[in-house]
């Protein structure tokens, strides 16, 4: 994206709020006017005095007074201009901010929900905060600069012309050179290179920054030095290095332009001298000269201003930029007519995936020619080594992601005819690393249905096993849950979480390492929780403990993208295949257990199977 079009886009924001912004403009320059007129006020005066040099008794008092009532009135109207104009670009700024934010999480929501998983929050937060309200400070701050410090030079340049244009060509030439310098500063490729590096370090050392405080027990625990933490240092360093290059680069013609313009003063005087000369004894071009001497000063403030929005500008359109890639970012297609599921089988029909797209480089196909039925009511369970594509096999039915290659359909409806708000009433999931929002436990707990009666989120939260621990809160089921309210441990937030998935009642359910974070005591309950749950529901169940997984009816095992064996416990075992040799390590790993006998989902949904169950 080139600049220009960065502009165009920003500029397009702004003319969302044309009239305002307008009426804005307009009494940024009547202000600026205003401003100057006690200078016309002082030129008249001193000309009406100067007319009686010898005289002074002889002075036109009454125009005196005028003038002198004009200039206190156009200070005051200024002040009154500035007053109306600040508000309506601010009225303006904060409309526009509040729908451009209100548009980023509209756009946000619309994209695949695998895009927050690879999406640095913190980058997301920064965008909706931050660059917008840069955006803010261009739209109520430097838009109506920029027309009063264009305007106020062209109309007081204009008038200084037709007062004599020859002392006023004088004044073009230094602002010529400003203007020249100006772009030499802002406008040359190395200049804007410059400011891309200098905001890079920035966010380079503010990254390394946050990473090197979180990682500081780390740091503490392993005695590394800060100096070894090398990455943060460097960062600093390389801070360090461009802002010492930007501030040679930037130093001569930077000063330069500022000396000159804030002096155009002293280009006047010389000049002035010199035709006063071809003048002599003309009072009228004494005057005018005067005019000019006062005025001049005028002409300086704002083409400096000119100068600080040069700059702004360039960090507006950096953060424009970033809007710009959110909005760019490919939505998910919704039907217009959501066609409903009447069956809840789910099927995968030649489904290949990769999460890069096929033209990036980095080009790695995750998932290659995938292809199974998950019967209705029945459970199907996917196994195999880490890194397999299991996951992704589950982030795929939720339509995190859209699959490049082949079909997924519930009930014969393809995802992409059913919408996400279906497919979502349609599913529940439990997964590794449950969220939960910084709000009252029953809260979380009715997410799955906000229409719940308290007593139904008790219900569920009973037959999840874990009323008997929220029950001994100081607040019970009001206790907020995160900072400043209780924390709670990775089993009892997978058994809120499960309590959530009950209360929704989905058809599907989805459950990606439900018992990851469990212990001996923990497992148990959330396995008798999980017996509940997956009660006629057709059940998509990822585990790496297999014992969890022996009584599906249909075990899928996933390696490296591909399902390489498939069929129920016993069948997979008679292979002799990888299930096998994964089921021999479970055994050996876990006989060490041998004695502590605990139930397991397995045991409560086979009632009398073999030993090995109870291996676990
Ligand atoms: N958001 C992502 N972007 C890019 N690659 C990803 C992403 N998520 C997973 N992968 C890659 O996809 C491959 C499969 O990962 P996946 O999480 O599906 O495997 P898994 O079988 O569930 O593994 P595990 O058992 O360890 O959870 C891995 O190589 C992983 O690095």
């Amino acid at each position: 994206m080139d600049s220009k079009v960065e502009m165009r886009s920003l500029l397009q924001i702004a003319s969302e709020k044309k009239g305002l912004l307008i009426v804005a403009s307009l009494f940024s320059v009547i202000s600026s006017l205003l401003q100057i007129a006690p200078f016309v006020s002082v030129y008249i005066i001193v000309q009406e005095l100067l007319q009686h040099a010898g005289n002074p008794a002889g002075a036109d008092q009454a125009l005196i007074l005028y003038w002198g009532i004009f200039a206190l009135v156009a200070l005051i109207g200024a002040l009154v201009a500035l007053y109306i104009g600040g508000m309506c670009s601010h009225i303006a700024a904060f409309r526009i901010l509040y729908e451009l934010r209100v548009w980023l999480t509209e756009h946000i929501a619309k994209v695949p929900m695998g895009y927050h998983t690879s999406t640095a929050t913190g980058e997301l937060k920064k965008i909706i905060e931050v660059s917008v309200e840069k955006i803010e400070k261009f739209i109520a701050h430097q838009l109506p600069d920029i027309v009063s410090a264009v305007m106020i030079p062209i109309l007081l340049i204009g008038y200084l012309f037709w007062m004599n244009w020859s002392l006023a060509l004088v004044l073009l030439v230094p602002i010529g050179i400003g203007f020249w310098l100006q772009s030499k500063l802002f406008g040359s490729a190395s200049g804007q290179q410059a400011y891309r590096e200098f905001q890079h370090a920035v966010e380079n050392m503010n990254a390394t920054g946050v990473e090197y405080i979180r990682g500081m027990p780390v740091v503490k625990i392993f005695g590394i030095k800060a100096d070894s933490f090398l990455t943060f240092k460097q960062a600093v360093v390389e801070y360090r290095n461009i802002s010492l290059r930007i501030t040679d680069l930037y130093k001569i013609p930077y000063g330069l332009f500022y000396v000159i313009v804030s002096s155009l003063f002293t280009f006047v005087v010389p000049v002035g001298i010199l035709l006063s000369s071809g003048n002599a004894g003309s009072q009228s071009f004494a005057i005018t000269f005067l005019l000019f001497i006062i005025l001049t000063p005028s002409l300086s403030v704002p083409l400096l201003k000119l100068m600080f929005v040069g700059s702004g500008m360039r960090e507006v359109v950096e953060n424009n930029k970033r809007i710009e890639a959110v909005f760019a970012e490919a939505i998910v297609m919704e039907p217009s007519s959501p066609q409903v599921p009447t069956a809840y089988d789910i099927t995968f029909k030649n489904v290949s995936f990769a999460y890069e797209r096929t033209t990036s480089k980095n080009f790695k196909p995750i998932l290659k020619d995938v292809q199974f039925m998950a019967k209705a009511g029945e459970m199907t369970a996917l196994v195999g080594p880490s890194g397999g594509g299991k996951s992704t096999i589950a982030s795929l039915l939720l339509r995190f992601w859209d699959v490049q290659e082949g079909e997924i359909a519930i009930g014969g409806v393809s995802l992409r005819d059913m919408g996400t708000e279906m497919l979502m009433d349609k599913i529940s999931f439990v997964f590794q690393d449950v969220h939960l929002f910084y709000d009252t436990i029953e809260a979380n707990i009715r997410m799955g249905n906000i229409d719940a009666s308290e007593a139904e989120v008790i219900a569920a939260a009973k037959t999840a096993c874990c009323h008997e621990f929220i029950t001994k809160l100081a607040q019970g089921y009001a206790t907020k849950i995160g900072e400043g309210g209780t924390y709670l441990s990775g089993g009892e937030a997978q058994r809120i979480a499960i309590a959530r998935a009950l209360l929704k009642n989905a058809p599907i359910l989805v459950l990606d390492e439900a018992t990851a974070y469990a212990d001996a005591e923990n497992e148990k309950k959330i396995q008798g929780a999980l017996v509940e749950l997956v009660k006629g529901k057709t059940v998509i169940m990822i585990a790496h403990r297999l014992s969890t997984i022996r009584a599906a009816e249909q075990i899928l095992v996933v390696q490296k993208g591909e399902i390489v064996e498939r069929g129920t416990h016993d069948e997979l075992r008679a292979l002799s295949g990888l299930y096998e040799q994964m089921w021999q390590a479970h055994i050996s790993s876990a006989s060490w257990k041998l004695g502590v006998k605990e139930s397991t989902l397995t045991d409560r949904k086979k009632e009398g199977s073999s030993h090995e169950s109870l291996l676990y």
